[in-house]
């Protein structure tokens, strides 16, 4: 490949951009020394020879992927170690280096330890007593001992008050004992658990005093530490008394069980890592588009004029409408998530000083945004490997894993339907609440504003396009509580109206969800806008502006449903979505390159910095062990007999 060429292109592109791109990357980053601080970090594991891979993972055994995984992994927590020794790495680095971008791109296949720091070390911060914190904490951030987390069973996933395996307290020795009896009661998908986790947070029915008390966690060793021999299978082990997490219930050496506050407080890791996953889902979906822009500007197909020279495929509308509503969806994830894990936190603290009232409202909005930033990132990958054509389709494009990655998070930490569905029974409450006047709590403050004007005239403006979408929330909520409500005045009982309304509360909740992220979206750019250049804002303006365009113009059929738009008005819509593509087109690669992915976590020949695409896709498939040879062993053994055998 011809070194330090840049593809003309992209220069081109580079040129018409309206606003410097570093100026995108400080924001994200949150200031220019936070930027350089992660080009260092990125720089410290990605320039270590012994974590660049040699020859792509596709070519390895399922084995060998393992192995290659946990030496890899190995290495970096050494890595992130020696940046700890130096102050310059805390939980938050560990999460990134080891589950987000920079780890999928140093661990392509998958991270051993993972579920260690996302779920493991959480569940004992969030579940154990002080004590036990102490006890396991340092143990488990050092590395003596490697955790995951175990509640799936093979008969039970969602439906977590199912789970077979039991907790039962023995007063006389002062111990749990925990069995799995059933093939369905065996711990099924807990990531680390077949080879790598000597420990795992192990969620169990409770019994005590011949009671059950409901599932809670418990500390279970796995694997003898020494020789990482299995410990004698799930028959009847036995755990001392505080290996039970206790900071909320708690069974005492007698046998009697204090109740939790909540018995959804056990539930809380669970909410920690769906609200993680909003901005995990948004950073790949980055990626992606980051990979289908630069391809696409370097791309030329076809004709738009015949008297002209075939077009960067980029300057097909159509094009445009594939990949800018995915960058816009890329800044609604990311401001919505930031939103999320701010109020996360809020109410952690809260949570630790015994106010609970804020954990409902933060469980409804964690579940749809968890399964509206998987589903919306998931559909936005696909859409970019589609508008790669045949070469998104290669496994070096990156895309398709990316696309893997990104359509798990769909079903894992709870199945979208299932969350979105979460999400309804609180809009439920509020709606019964709006029309009895209660108050609202305030995601849901619309409805009682939606409830008193059906109307708004239409104005060119991202508020009248966020009224709008709580006109459809709204009415979506009131169509789905009425017809329940029918259904139960007619004899339902009310568990069967629910599932028979259910597809209109999965509707209304993904609504309600779609509401918030434009709105969020929308005040997250109006404070930015003032302290940021003239030309960065009006960028990130137009992409608020196209986010809000296209997600009401995929809800036509709704908006005329639930509002009084007339056709004049779509068709000034569509024109504004038109206008909008224009608008952003000159600064697609400018923000691309404002968000600053390093070359090595991009991972693809399609989406280099340089665009040297075809030079790189050349290289690539050149490492494929079957282009080693001109002729396979298999047609001697098998195609060169059959040949002769016709003749
Ligand atoms: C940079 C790092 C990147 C990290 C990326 C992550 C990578 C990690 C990779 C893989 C990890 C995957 C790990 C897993 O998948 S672990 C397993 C996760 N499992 C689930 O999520 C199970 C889903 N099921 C449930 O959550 C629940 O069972 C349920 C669906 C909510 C139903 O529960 P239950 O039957 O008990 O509840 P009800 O429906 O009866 O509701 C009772 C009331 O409780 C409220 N509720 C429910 N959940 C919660 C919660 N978490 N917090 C607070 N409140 C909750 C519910 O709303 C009801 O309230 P009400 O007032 O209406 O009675
Ligand atoms: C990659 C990956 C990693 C995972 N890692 C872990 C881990 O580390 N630890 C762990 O404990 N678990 C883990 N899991 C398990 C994961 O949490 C579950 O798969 C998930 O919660 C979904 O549960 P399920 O598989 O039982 O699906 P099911 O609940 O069986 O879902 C199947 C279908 O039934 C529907 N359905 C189920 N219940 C309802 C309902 N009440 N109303 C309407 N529809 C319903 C769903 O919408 C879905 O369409 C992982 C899963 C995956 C895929």
């Amino acid at each position: 490949m011809p070194a330090n060429t840049m593809n003309e292109d992209l220069k081109r592109e580079r040129q018409r951009c309206s606003f410097d791109p570093k100026e995108l990357t400080y924001l994200l980053d949150g200031g220019e020394e936070k930027t350089e601080e992660r080009r260092q970090r990125e720089k410290f594991f990605l320039d270590d020879p012994e974590l660049s891979e040699t020859a792509p993972s596709d070519y390895l055994s399922h084995k060998e992927k393992y192995e290659h995984a946990v030496k890899k992994a190995c290495i970096v927590f050494k890595k992130v170690q020696q940046l700890q020794a130096q102050g310059k790495a805390g939980m938050q680095n560990f999460r990134e280096v080891l589950g987000g971008q920079l780890g999928s791109a140093i661990l392509r296949d998958g991270n051993p330890l993972g579920l260690h720091y996302v779920m493991f070390i959480p569940t004992i911060m969030g579940q154990g007593t002080i004590e036990q914190q102490a006890e396991w904490i340092s143990k488990a951030w050092n590395l003596e001992i490697i955790g995951t987390y175990a509640q799936t069973e093979l008969g039970h996933g969602t439906f977590i008050r199912g789970l077979e395996t039991t907790a039962t307290y023995d007063p006389a020795t002062e111990e749990f004992v925990l069995n799995s009896p059933t093939l369905t009661s065996y711990k099924w998908w807990p990531g680390g658990l077949g080879h790598t986790a000597n420990y795992a947070v192990v969620v169990a029915q409770l019994y005590s005093q011949g009671i059950c008390h409901g599932i809670h966690p418990f500390i279970v060793q796995l694997r003898d530490e020494e020789t990482h021999l299995p410990m004698p299978g799930f028959e009847n082990v036995r755990i001392p008394w505080n290996y039970m997490l206790m900071k909320n219930g708690k069974v005492l050496k007698d046998g009697s069980y204090v109740k939790s506050p909540s018995s959804k407080l056990t539930y809380g890791t669970m909410i920690f890592v769906r609200v993680v996953i909003v901005q995990d889902a948004a950073n790949y979906l980055r990626k992606a588009v980051t990979i289908a822009t630069r391809y696409s500007a370097v791309r030329h197909q076809s004709h738009i004029k015949e008297s002209a020279p075939e077009p960067q495929i980029l300057d097909f509308v159509t094009q445009q409408h594939k990949l800018f509503p995915q960058l816009a969806t890329y800044f609604a994830l990311h401001y919505s998530g930031a939103w999320l894990w701010d109020m996360y936190n809020n109410v952690t603290s809260e949570l630790e000083s015994g106010e609970l009232d804020r954990l409902p409202e933060l469980h409804a909005l964690a579940c749809c945004l968890k399964a509206v930033s998987a589903a919306d990132a998931a559909q936005g990958i696909e859409t970019c490997r589609l508008a790669c054509g045949g070469h998104g389709y290669m496994s070096c494009s990156s895309l398709p894993i990316t696309y893997g990655l990104v359509t798990a998070m769909v079903t894992y930490e709870g199945e979208n339907t299932v969350l979105l569905l979460q999400t309804a029974r609180y809009l439920m409450k509020a709606w019964q609440n709006c029309l009895d006047g209660q108050p609202l709590t305030p995601s849901v403050q619309y409805l009682n504003s939606v409830r008193r004007s059906f109307g708004g005239v239409y104005h060119k403006s991202v508020p009248w396009i966020i009224a709008s979408m709580q006109r459809i929330a709204a009415g979506k909520i009131e169509t789905a509580h009425r017809h329940m409500n029918d259904k139960i005045k007619r004899g339902v009982n009310s568990e069967d109206a629910w599932n028979e309304t259910s597809i209109e509360l999965v509707a209304a909740s993904e609504a309600h969800c779609k509401a918030f992220i434009v709105e969020t979206y929308y005040n997250s750019v109006q404070q930015i806008v003032p302290s940021v250049s003239q030309q960065l804002g009006k960028a990130l303006t137009e992409l608020c502006e196209l986010y809000a365009v296209n997600t009401l113009l995929k809800n036509i059929g709704d908006l005329l449903r639930y509002s009084n738009v007339t056709t004049g008005d779509l068709e000034n819509l569509q024109r504004w979505l038109e206008e909008l593509l224009a608008a952003i087109r000159p600064n697609a690669v400018g923000i691309v390159d404002g968000f600053d992915i390093n070359d090595a976590i991009i991972a693809s020949p399609l989406g280099a910095y340089d665009g040297n695409v075809y030079e790189r896709l050349f290289a690539e498939v050149s490492k494929s062990p079957l282009n080693a040879k001109p002729v396979n062993e298999s047609f001697h053994k098998y195609l060169k007999p059959l040949l002769k055998s016709k003749m």
